[in-house]
């Protein structure tokens, strides 16, 4: 920690992508090692949260850096940590780690504790780092530390366990620990860790480096800042000053589309079977029902999917995240925490009553289990809210999940009536601004009144066959299967971390194959503008494939709104369409789409 007196803060903002004179890793002085690693995964220049934070950090400064989502803040304290500790001369003699990580989630955890073991393995260092969990017995928690590691990853409820094991002890922490990373500060608190964490806050040497990461500023994140940190340097992005902007990233492009509580299940089928998104698409719902009703759904449809949600053993949950990430399957349909209602239900059970069973607990939602917060979801194209958050705050991490880095994503919100409201106050919230691209929630102008409105019949039809007795076999067969899988799981993985494909996630929950008429989209189906417009949306995809090529020779060219068919296209107004330069063929009723083909995913 730094000086006891309270100085005014230091801050420093990042300048705007385009005006900031851009350094080089090199030019920010990191390890060589480091630079290679990076280099083997594919990351050549630092993005503007790394430039400011990663010098300061090597000085050896207490930071707190505020950035938005998937502006690449992990490496921003991870690759200076790691110098830090290439060059941490007394490691030898430590008996406690020298540098630990708090994070809100296990699922955080076991990304950081990923992303941390790689860059060891690619730059050859002799250091070591674990993964704790509060479910480890105090048998486990001795053995993960003995030696001791360099660097502790987990969650702050760990660490009382770990005093009270007596595998930590204040002294060892004391004459150990030099670096303290609290990171998705803004979550720890509102999971419920600020006792843990102040309980800690007495062993935190003077001479500890505290560092405080988070993706928006908040009364948390200030709390935990007078806690921990003294007289730090606050890096923040330009628009983070100002709440009305700081949160999604201006490569992402928001849209929406109003309908009634009852099409939605019509409307996710008319994106998804007319190609009007891009891959790999991340769904979200507030229930874990309504997570496996869309996915008996789409199942009749041919689109496999697999679910996610905090009901899930822990080993099923990070293999489904692997899986996703990997890109063994597109569709991936996640219930996140703002499923209160569920959440409520567990906590008012006893403690008693949750010890009573292991077996039982088992079945119970993870509270430490965090589907969107801060997980690095790799190259989700589009993020679709099939219900909407129950907060602004809830809405931001879930689009967070897509525009991650460099790359560009797209959102796409059903908004029934009774969602009006929420919409209002996000749309409020970021500030959406005719005159601001970034913040405007656009109508989604792809899909035509026809295009859905032909599927409608066949999707009232399924929907009404996916009864909730259907769901909730379903819900009890997943859950069943999973949670025998987990173990198995577990012992396999340890043994070939690599082997993702042992268990695809996406299998079908019922048993019949979906009807041939049902997989594909008959010809008299299709509507042309329809077809049109996803015809744009793989060109699109095309053109972003040769971003990311552009973006390797160092080119910063923007995906500009007035450029980007997925803006200007319309497939209810072909004039916008024509005016975006995209050539309609054919008017309504002509027949032009009544070819060969038929459409099948
Ligand atoms: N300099 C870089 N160039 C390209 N990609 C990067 C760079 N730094 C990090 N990334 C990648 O960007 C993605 C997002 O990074 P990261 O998870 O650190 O974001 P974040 O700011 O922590 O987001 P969140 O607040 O949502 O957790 C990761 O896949 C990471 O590997």
């Amino acid at each position: 920690m730094a000086e006891t007196m309270e100085k005014p803060p230091k801050v420093i903002e990042s300048k705007e992508e385009e005006e900031e004179e851009e350094k080089s890793f090199e030019e920010l002085g990191l390890d060589p090692r480091l630079i290679r690693a990076l280099i083997k995964k594919g990351i050549d220049k630092p993005t503007p949260i790394q430039q400011v934070a990663i010098p300061l950090i090597l000085e050896g400064k207490d930071v707190v850096a505020r950035a938005k989502t998937g502006s690449g803040k992990t490496f921003a304290y991870l690759l200076p940590l790691l110098q830090k500790l290439f060059t941490d001369s007394g490691s030898k003699n430590k008996l406690a780690p020298s540098a630990f990580v708090l994070v809100p989630t296990r699922e955080l955890s076991q990304q950081v504790y990923t992303e941390v073991s790689s860059l060891i393995e690619l730059c050859r260092v002799q250091l070591k780092v674990v993964q704790l969990t509060s479910s480890m017995t105090a048998s486990d928690l001795r053995a993960a530390l003995v030696g001791p590691p360099n660097i502790l990853v987990c969650t702050p409820a760990c660490i009382p366990k770990c005093f009270s094991a007596d595998v930590l002890q204040s002294a060892s922490i004391n004459s150990s620990l030099e670096i303290l990373v609290l990171d998705e500060a803004d979550l720890l608190l509102s999971y419920g860790y600020e006792d843990d964490i102040k309980a800690f806050t007495a062993h935190i040497p003077r001479r500890c480096q505290c560092l405080l990461m988070s993706a928006t500023s908040s009364a948390d994140v200030e709390k935990l800042k007078k806690l921990i940190l003294h007289n730090p340097f606050i890096l923040t992005l330009p628009e983070v000053g100002n709440i009305k902007d700081e949160v999604i990233p201006k490569n992402v492009q928001q849209f929406w589309i109003s309908c009634s509580d009852r099409d939605k299940l019509l409307y996710i089928l008319s994106l998804l079977k007319l190609d009007l998104v891009q891959k790999k698409v991340l769904v979200f719902t507030n229930t874990i029902d309504m997570g496996y009703r869309l996915k008996l759904f789409l199942e009749k449809f041919g689109i496999k999917s697999a679910v996610l949600n905090a009901e899930l053993p822990q080993n099923s949950r990070l293999h489904i995240l692997e899986e996703f990430n990997a890109g063994l399957f597109d569709y991936l349909i996640a219930t996140d925490d703002s499923q209160t209602k569920e959440k409520e239900e567990t906590n008012r059970e006893s403690n008693a009553e949750r010890r009573k069973s292991r077996k039982h607990a088992k079945q119970k939602l993870d509270s430490e289990f965090g589907v969107v917060r801060g997980i690095d979801f790799k190259n989700v194209h589009t993020v679709i809210n099939f219900e909407m958050p129950e907060s602004a705050a809830g809405y931001v991490h879930r689009i967070g999940r897509t525009g991650r880095a460099y790359s560009t994503g797209a959102s796409v919100s059903l908004v029934s009536p009774d969602e009006m409201e929420i919409f209002e106050e996000i749309k409020s919230v970021l500030g959406n601004d005719e005159n601001n691209d970034s913040n405007l929630i656009s109508p989604f102008s792809l899909l035509s009144k026809n295009a859905v409105e032909s599927l409608r019949y066949r999707a009232e039809d399924i929907a009404k066959s996916v009864t909730k007795v259907a769901v909730k076999e379903a819900r009890f067969q997943d859950l069943k299967k999973e949670i025998l899988n987990s173990e198995k799981l577990k012992a396999h993985f340890e043994v070939n971390p690599r082997d993702l494909d042992l268990l695809k996630h996406d299998k079908a929950l019922s048993k019949k194959p979906p009807a041939p008429h049902l997989r594909d989209v008959p010809d008299y189906l299709l509507d042309p503008k329809t077809q049109e417009a996803s015809k744009l949306v793989k060109l699109s995809r095309a053109a972003m494939g040769n971003n990311k090529s552009m973006r390797r020779e160092g080119s910063r060219k923007k995906f500009r709104k007035s450029k980007d068919p997925l803006k200007t296209f319309s497939a209810e107004a072909p004039k916008r369409a024509r005016k975006g330069g995209i050539k309609s063929e054919g008017k309504d009723g002509d027949d032009s789409h009544k070819h060969k083909k038929k459409k099948s995913i």
